[in-house]
């Protein structure tokens, strides 16, 4: 499984730490930067992320930033991807249950470390249920369809 991550520098320490984490349970990760604590502007890595997805690159993404706000607005701007920010495990479970969310976002200034570990876990440990729900995650590929084409 290949996993782009990506951040800002508000992001930067939890995005290493992830990695980390991800790797020990053997997933492949692509890092998309951002590299130090120098500030830096978010929109630029929620596209690389979001880029990596929907290109097929990587099979999922995470993306952090302060509040995890604006780099999941970002990412959720390339068609294809379906970014979810999630503040605890329940919201990262129906992420990919219902929503099939391909892109993990989290706000680093928002939550623990272990929280945004535990986060990780139960977005990776969960599985798109389909039926009702890929209806309505085939009506979000619509608005795409007929906006961008
Ligand atoms: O959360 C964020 C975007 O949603 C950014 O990480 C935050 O805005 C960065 O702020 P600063 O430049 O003051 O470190």
């Amino acid at each position: 499984m290949k996993v782009a991550v990506g951040s800002d520098h508000a992001g930067f320490e939890y995005k290493e730490i992830v990695k980390n984490h991800l790797q020990e349970k053997g997933y492949q990760i692509i890092d998309k930067g951002t590299y130090s604590k120098e500030s830096v502007d978010y929109p630029v890595f929620g596209e690389a992320v979001g880029k990596a997805v929907a290109s097929g690159e990587a099979d999922f993404g995470i993306v952090i930033c302060g509040t995890g706000i604006g780099i999941s607005i970002s990412a959720n701007k390339v068609p294809g991807v379906r970014a979810a920010l999630c503040t605890n495990e329940y919201m990262a479970r129906m992420a990919r249950k219902h929503n099939n969310a391909n892109v993990l976002a989290f706000g680093a200034r928002v939550l623990g470390i272990d929280v945004a570990l535990g986060i990780v876990d139960q977005f990776f440990s969960s599985e798109f249920e389909g039926g009702r729900h890929e209806r309505r995650v085939n009506l979000i590929s619509e608005i795409e369809k007929d906006l961008c084409g």
